[in-house]
């Protein structure tokens, strides 16, 4: 936008000033609109893009203030500059506080006018520079890491990018393979479009073809209106296919047609939809050993597999866990301020690195979150990290143990409930409602007990 043709608006109930205002702003080539009442204003910038506004502030019917609070209370950040003839102090300091750019007195000044008008807009030019560049800017997380395993995947991840190749990321949960299909995507020609997930193991296998596929009207019980799925929405884009080893077998050969023909039928509809979609899946099975056990379509694995990676768990990376944690440490501190003053002493960060983290990177986000608040001072010591995740070590074997050191009866409830109800899930593989059942608690019990043990997979 060129400061000469910004597009100014003047609301102003007094004519003869609307009409000075116009002549001084266009006479310096500005485009100017006018408008007498602040409903007014406010129908006209709902339709029309303006870059700065003059608002006097007593008119009859909606005034100044109100029309200043109902323009930011709809979303809009141009500059206002307030205009007014019984001018106080306090009015001034009220619009100000509202979010008014700058308050002139009528008759206004010329040079006063043309100096604010001037600021403003280059204010405003520079609020917009900043948005675009940080819509440019990467959204996604940086892969922390320096081993040779993350290095080799940084690499990878800059050589498949740009292709249209599938890739088939493999791993334990919380290793980073969504992170990892992310970079794929935002480094490849289809960042500007869109980047879709769909995780197969959280949708009951008879909606996931619905899930993928779309559905149109009456296709089923429930399926009120048409809509489209996730292959749909990813057109021109990138659908990433997590957990694809938890895909039932009929919706397997479904996904095999649609990347064959790179078409796709909704579910109820006759017609086929063409899609330009580049696949990424990611799994934490052994692929090989599902197909062995007839749980996996071969042809699938090979369509998807056509570069596989392997993200390896943190315990074969075990240099890469105190950047990490130092890294969640940044990242906390930078959504909330009470842990701006906190640090790792090297103890603490030597302490994580001798820990299992089964969890990988996830368990390692939350054990620092905990330490992060849990620590009394500014600095997490190795004594409060071997505090803070002594239960989350212990093993079943451990309970023995777990009595000789626990004093308070609650602590050790709760620590061998922890340990009993993870145990159990590991037992279903993660199985909720199953795990649930066998337990005999209801489910939504069960989801209570896992929020409060901080319980994930
Ligand atoms: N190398 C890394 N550097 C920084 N953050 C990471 C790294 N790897 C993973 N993370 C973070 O750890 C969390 C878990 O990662 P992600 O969801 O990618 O794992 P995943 O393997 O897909 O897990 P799951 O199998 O459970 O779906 C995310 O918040 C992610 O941003």
């Amino acid at each position: 936008m060129s400061e000469q043709k910004a597009h100014i608006l003047i609301t102003d109930d007094e004519k003869a000033i609307r009409n000075t205002l116009e002549e001084i702003l266009q006479y310096e080539n500005y485009e100017v609109s006018t408008a007498e009442s602040g409903q007014l204003a406010l129908d006209f910038v709902g339709e029309n893009d303006i870059d700065l506004m003059f608002l006097d502030i007593k008119m009859q019917g909606m005034d100044g203030l109100e029309t200043l609070k109902k323009l930011r209370e709809a979303g809009h950040e141009f500059p206002v500059i307030m205009i007014s003839g019984h001018g106080t102090i306090e009015i001034a300091v009220e619009a100000t506080k509202m979010g008014a750019y700058d308050f002139l007195e009528k008759p206004p000044d010329l040079n006063r006018l043309l100096i604010s008008v001037r600021n403003a807009l280059s204010q405003q030019n520079l609020a917009k520079e900043y948005k675009q560049i940080k819509k440019k800017l990467p959204k996604v997380q940086e892969i922390i890491g320096e081993s040779k395993a993350i290095s080799k995947i940084k690499t990878l991840i800059e050589k498949v990018a740009p292709t249209q190749s599938r890739v088939l990321i493999t791993g334990e949960n919380g290793t980073g393979k969504e992170l990892v299909a992310k970079w794929i995507h935002e480094k490849s020609p289809r960042s500007t479009g869109p980047f879709v997930e769909v995780n197969c193991a959280a949708i009951p296998s008879d909606l996931l073809e619905s899930e993928l596929f779309g559905h149109e009207k009456g296709a089923f019980t429930g399926a009120s209106d048409q809509r489209i799925g996730k292959f749909e929405q990813a057109d021109g884009g990138t659908l990433f296919l997590d957990e694809i080893g938890d895909m039932s077998l009929e919706a397997q050969a479904k996904v095999l047609r649609a990347l064959q023909e790179n078409k796709v039928t909704r579910v109820g509809g006759n017609e086929s939809v063409s899609v330009d979609v580049r696949i990424l899946a990611a799994t934490n099975k052994d692929l090989e050993e599902e197909i062995k056990e007839g749980n996996f379509r071969e042809d699938l694995f090979h369509r998807i597999s056509v570069i596989p990676i392997k993200v390896p768990p943190l315990r074969e990376r075990k240099e890469d866990i105190p950047l990490i944690a130092k890294a969640c440490l940044n990242n906390l501190k930078e959504k909330d301020i009470s842990f701006s003053s906190i640090s790792f002493s090297d103890g603490a960060l030597k302490a994580l690195k001798e820990k299992e983290w089964s969890g990988n990177v996830r368990e390692l986000q939350n054990a620092v979150e905990r330490l992060g608040i849990l620590e009394s001072g500014d600095e997490i010591t190795k004594e409060t990290v071997n505090d803070v995740l002594k239960t989350r070590d212990l093993k079943a074997g451990d309970l023995g143990k777990l009595a000789d050191e626990t004093e308070d009866f609650q602590d050790f409830k709760e620590t061998a409930e922890r340990i009993f109800l993870v145990k159990q899930l590991e037992k279903n593989d993660w199985n909720i409602s199953q795990t649930a059942e066998q337990i005999g608690i209801q489910r939504s019990h069960m989801y209570n007990k896992m929020k409060k043990y901080n319980i994930e997979r």
